[in-house]
């Protein structure tokens, strides 16, 4: 790694140029997804793997390497995909693989903390706890190399597709396992089952592999207190969970934290004392979401384009909350807006804690955020799920409409489905380009990553969708360059 490259976490803002972010792509894990299972593990059906990498996600993997890594793909891309390559540009475990340390794949970075002994019997240990295995497993898992053990720690299945614990195929959203804020890297607290071991395998990561080694004073973790592991097994509200969906840095001194269906109350509690206690942040708000599946974090209903542009969904804008309500087939179900139903706004300012800024609906937070931190001058522009057409605002909210990734300002990615989302940025002036035709315009240097403006850039999401959730899930920023 350069000298220039040795700053290696810092993330000030939700649309600075991407320099490095953790992803990890779909592993064999996913394949075995059973249909019973299939709600336990978070995924809203079953998947057809290769159509997932293949006609999917490994489009994701070239255009964040055109952006953050071009030299390991540039003029390469007929070759990487040749079929007699067998895609072993995109498998850890082949010598063939892109092996960046600016798109940084969680498996590998597993493998290379496994080489230490100390580490390996400690992990193994500690997997085969959460997992329940008998001590023969545990026995075998020893005898693996790294770069095995990496895989079958994620996948769950060791040789001849023998499952031994349950995959953990939610590990595709690496923004849900740590968030980094400036130059801290706080870990996060599943509040699912189905996403203990991804909390585990990130914690073994950022506290041991060498890329953090000058990081680690600065990993945060939610602190181990008595009280809430003394509570009954229903006092949900109380319990401290925190998932990475739920927390945003819109600008150096402003976090964003979520109480949604993952993140409870007592976390954001917690987060905002160790942050103000630490001096990290000057201005927390707390969103409070109703909790539900089609919600679970704030990064499903709004994500950030520009400084002066978000995407959205309309029930909880102004015009609904002052007139109609939440939810439009809640409201013609029940005839009323239902008090849960309601978003709930609230900053606190480390200078002031005790005079709290309330605010009542999101485009107002947004506008603040957008005029106040970011300095925007004109108007702040707002982009809904589904145009704001009933039933299109809520389909495409599910499929992940509002969870955008911006590779730069005003560059983002997101599905292909959201046809109506996808109209409401083609009315803001917004360039629309599928992937596809965009990396063949890479290829042939018609364009480059620099040259790019205000684009949404299209991916397949056919399978990648029913596993509910988007681009902004599928990272982790690590790295951004500063928007002042
Ligand atoms: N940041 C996010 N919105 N992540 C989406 C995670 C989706 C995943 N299936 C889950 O339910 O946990």
């Amino acid at each position: 790694m350069s000298q220039k490259d040795k700053k290696v976490v810092q993330v000030n803002s939700e649309v600075g140029r991407l320099r490095r972010l953790l992803v990890h792509s779909p592993d064999s894990g996913l394949g075995k997804v059973v249909p019973s299972k299939a709600q336990d593990w978070l995924f809203e059906d079953i998947v057809h793997l290769e159509t997932m990498r293949k006609k999917e996600y490994d489009y994701y993997t070239k255009v964040l390497m055109y952006f953050l890594d071009p030299e390991k793909i540039r003029g390469r891309l007929h070759q990487i995909d040749a079929p007699e390559n067998n895609r072993d540009f995109y498998k850890p475990e082949k010598p063939d693989f892109y092996k960046s340390d600016k798109v940084v794949e969680l498996e590998w970075l597993l493998a290379d903390v496994l080489h230490d002994q100390e580490i390996k019997l400690k992990l193994i240990a500690s997997v085969c706890a959460v997992e329940g295995c008998s001590y023969a497993t545990q026995n075998e898992l020893l005898e693996l190399s790294p770069t095995k053990l990496s895989k079958v720690i994620i996948s769950g299945t060791i040789e001849d597709d023998r499952l031994i614990f349950p995959p953990i195929p939610n590990f595709i959203f690496t923004r849900d396992i740590g968030i980094v804020i400036n130059e801290y890297v706080l870990l996060n607290k599943p509040a699912k089952t189905a996403r203990l071991r991804e909390a585990l395998l990130a914690k073994y990561i950022f506290f041991n592999h060498p890329l953090f080694e000058i990081y680690r004073n600065n990993i945060l973790e939610i602190p181990d207190t008595a009280h809430h592991f003394l509570l009954p097994r229903d006092g949900d509200e109380k319990k401290v969970t925190l998932e990475g969906g739920d927390v945003m840095v819109v600008h150096k001194d402003h976090l964003l934290v979520g109480i949604s269906e993952r993140t409870t109350m007592e976390a954001a509690h917690q987060v905002v004392n160790m942050l103000f206690e630490r001096n990290i942040v000057k201005k927390i708000t707390i969103i409070k979401i109703p909790r539900r599946r089609d919600y679970m974090h704030i990064d499903t209903i709004f994500t950030q384009v520009k400084r002066n542009m978000w995407v959205l969904l309309g029930a909880f804008s102004k015009k609904v909350i002052k007139h109609e309500g939440a939810d439009p087939i809640e409201r013609i179900l029940e005839g009323k807006e239902k008090k849960e139903d309601k978003i709930k706004i609230i900053q606190f300012k480390k200078k002031d804690p005790e005079n709290p800024v309330y605010f009542d609906n999101l485009e107002d937070l947004l506008t603040d955020i957008s005029e106040n931190d970011l300095n925007c001058k004109g108007k702040v522009k707002f982009i809904y799920s589904g145009n704001n057409k009933f039933p299109f605002d809520t389909r495409e909210q599910w499929t992940d409409s509002c969870n955008l990734l911006a590779l730069k300002e005003g560059v983002v990615l997101g599905y292909d489905r959201n046809d109506k989302t996808v109209e409401a940025f083609r009315e803001a002036g917004f360039n629309v380009i599928h992937v596809k035709e965009l990396l063949d315009q890479f290829e042939k240097e018609e364009t480059t990553p620099d040259e790019l403006e205000d684009t949404l850039i299209l991916i397949p999401s056919a399978e990648l969708s029913r596993a509910r959730g988007g681009f902004h899930c599928m990272s982790m920023p690590l790295f951004r360059e500063d928007i002042e």
